[in-house]
């Protein structure tokens, strides 16, 4: 059997795994535990060409999660050990201006994930949960860590660093890191591949429009401006967070609203972004509100195209010269219209959608063939890019 790499995404409430075949780069079985802690959790495992698996019942904890996930590859397969494993990936989110690459994971850098987490609170505790549970089932093989941040080292300091006190900023270690760096490499690459060209001629801006949602300027292959700031905060409007605001709105809903700093930090995080706005987090549920004429829908869809053609003008001028924008994750790769208006008025700058191949579906460019700056939808998967980091560490030969 060709190697295979166990790729785990352990989320502050979720665990997401895939076990992908390197070569091939396809996902050999994948699944998702959602609501951990809570008091229904749901549970799903697929496998490629079988009944995928549902569970309901209590996951009381990250531990509890991977009991599950191993009994499931024990009655539903595939056989993890005649999976040839190189290693295990996991994501992590926040890496600090420590860790510019993918690193094999001991005490030591477990220790340093664990010191970062003042800086990633939502995320680095429970990504350090996945490792300690996955380190103490697959003892003996290499565990990985992924940065989400990593990618965005090469930001220049005039674009990280914020217009605060240096000492303050230097003795907290605040500046832009930046997010979802898998992605928007991942991406990126595959976006001067499209175009037929080398990496290191083409520039592009990425659009990953998740749950959470970046965006990212990339020039010759390297990250140039990022969206996201300290934390998966700021930027663009996202699921349940607000994306950029005036800092004075939390000292405003402190002392004048009253709020204690975790309420306004559950406010800005979990009740805000198109949850706050409409009452769902979910694309889906806000475009069909938005059809249906509900006001608040129509006004939440225009904030979020509003921000989107800021950022992307904003990277326009950072370029200098752009030749394709990609959209990429749920929304990106899905919602027409959230495309279409994101980048409505912009033919003076040289971009045109093709109505009819934006409609379409898959990996394809959706710009007119006058386009001057190409756009395209380009199927984000970064699994498969952790598995490949993963990899190349491990196993540079089986890569080459
Ligand atoms: N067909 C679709 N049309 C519009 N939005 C969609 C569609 N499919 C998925 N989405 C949206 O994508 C978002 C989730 O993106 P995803 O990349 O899966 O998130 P995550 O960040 O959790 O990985 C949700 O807002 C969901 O509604
Ligand atoms: C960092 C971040 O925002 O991640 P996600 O999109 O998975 O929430
Ligand atoms: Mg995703």
């Amino acid at each position: 059997m060709t190697a295979s790499v166990f790729v785990i995404n352990a989320g502050s409430s979720s665990l997401k795994y895939q076990l992908v075949e390197v070569a091939s780069g396809e996902a050999l079985a994948s699944g998702l535990i959602e609501r951990i802690g809570e008091t229904t959790g749901v549970a799903t495992h697929e496998v490629p060409g079988r009944e995928d698996v549902t569970e309901h019942r209590v996951i009381s904890d990250h531990e509890h999660a991977f009991g599950w996930v191993l009994q499931q590859f024990d009655r539903h397969g595939p056989d993890l050990d005649g999976a040839n494993l190189l290693g295990i990936g996991h994501r992590v989110v926040q890496g600090g201006a420590r860790f510019d690459r993918a690193v094999r994971i001991d005490d030591d850098v477990a220790q340093q994930i664990d010191d970062l987490a003042p800086l990633a609170p939502l995320h680095n505790p429970a990504n350090l949960q996945g490792i300690r549970s996955a380190r103490a089932t697959f003892a003996g093989y290499p565990h990985v860590a992924v940065f989400d941040t990593a990618f965005h080292l090469t930001i220049p300091p005039a674009a990280h660093r914020y217009a605060i006190d240096a000492t303050v900023a230097a003795e907290h270690r605040i500046r832009k890191y930046g997010f979802h760096g898998t992605s928007h490499q991942y991406v990126s690459r595959r976006m001067a591949a499209l175009l037929g060209r080398p990496l290191e001629e083409v520039n592009s801006i990425v659009l990953h429009l998740g749950n959470g949602a970046s965006a990212t300027a990339v020039r010759g292959g390297r990250s140039v401006e990022t969206s996201m700031g300290m934390t998966p905060l700021a930027g663009l409007v996202m699921g349940t967070r607000s994306g950029d605001i005036d800092p004075g709105v939390i000292f405003h809903l402190h002392r004048v609203a009253g709020m204690s700093v975790d309420e306004i930090d559950t406010l800005l995080n979990k009740r805000s972004g198109l949850l706050g706005m409409t009452g769902t987090g979910d694309m889906r549920d806000v475009q069909q509100a938005a059809d249906a004429g509900i006001e608040r829908a129509v006004e939440a869809l225009e904030i979020v195209a509003h921000r989107l053609r800021g950022t992307v003008g904003a990277y326009l001028a950072h370029l200098g010269r752009t030749d394709a924008i990609a959209f990429t994750a749920g929304i990106g790769e899905n919602a027409a219209a959230v495309r279409a208006a994101a980048l409505e008025g912009l033919e003076g700058l040289g971009i045109v959608i093709d109505a009819e191949r934006n409609a379409g579906r898959g990996e394809r460019r959706i710009s007119a063939d006058g386009s001057a700056i190409e756009v395209w939808v380009v199927p984000t998967n970064e699994e498969l890019e952790i598995a490949r980091q993963v990899a190349a560490l491990v196993a540079p030969s089986v890569v080459e």
